[in-house]
């Protein structure tokens, strides 16, 4: 894993995205996906096109988190002590990630594009796992509330396309996380990959995988670190409640 975060930066898109494969080992990705699954059944949210667990819960209408601790499982080793050594969340408001979304995606299974808003400090952590995806960015620009405006904008060809081997970070933050929507397309082949398409290319760990130009998609599980901005305490909301 390099040490310095710049070393890993894709520097085929504007500021800033970074991409490190081979970020957790093979058994840390097994204990992950093992966690995962076994949590019990209503943690999962499951929507249309994926199925989705929240840690260390779902903010609330005003977009505030309840002030709770992650399980160790989603802390060590992925933030404590890797993304600390990298700096990952150093300048944002808490300094670390208080805040997991887990989706979960079969082949042929996507999420329509989209930003994730003003919730959160502009940056979001990546880790892939089970196998690999192609994550589309698109130009925000013909959009209305960050939302597409028509079938024919979903449809549209994006600007840039990151592959997200499995066990890999990737980092986005600043214009790439205000300026670009992401999404992934509903497809069961992830095709017409290379050099000239693929934009971290050059970053990739095994890109011997891919020189045939395509893959099959597997089922593949995302963790999304973020920072949520506004954190209540707990012991607050319940005196909020009259319960203390
Ligand atoms: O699965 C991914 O890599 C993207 C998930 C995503 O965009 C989100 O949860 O907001
Ligand atoms: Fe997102």
């Amino acid at each position: 894993m390099p040490w310095d975060l710049e070393a890993a930066r894709v520097t085929a898109l504007p500021d800033d995205a970074f991409y490190i494969p081979n970020f957790i080992s093979e058994e840390e990705e097994q204990i992950l996906l093992q966690k995962i699954q076994s949590a019990p059944l209503p943690r999962w949210t499951h929507l249309t096109h994926r199925r989705l667990q929240t840690w260390p819960s779902a903010l609330t209408k005003t977009n505030t988190l309840l002030s709770s601790p992650l399980p160790p499982w989603l802390t060590t080793p992925i933030i404590d002590p890797r993304f600390k050594e990298l700096g990952i969340f150093a300048e944002s408001p808490h300094t670390a990630p208080n805040h997991v979304l887990i989706n979960e995606y079969h082949p042929g299974q996507g999420i329509m594009p989209h930003e994730d808003g003003p919730a959160y400090h502009p940056l979001v952590a990546t880790v892939s796992l089970g196998a690999a995806i192609v994550l589309d960015l698109y130009d925000k620009d013909k959009k209305k509330d960050g939302k597409p405006e028509s079938e024919q904008d979903y449809l549209r060809i994006p600007r840039f396309r990151i592959l997200q081997e499995r066990r890999s970070l990737l980092v986005t933050r600043g214009k790439m996380y205000t300026d670009f929507l992401h999404g992934i397309a509903e497809r069961v082949v992830d095709g017409d990959l290379g050099p000239e398409t693929v934009c971290n290319w050059g970053l990739l760990g095994e890109k011997d995988g891919f020189l045939g130009g395509s893959f099959e998609r597997r089922t593949r599980t995302s963790l999304t670190y973020r920072d949520v901005l506004k954190v209540a305490k707990v012991g607050n909301t319940l005196k909020f409640l009259g319960r203390s």
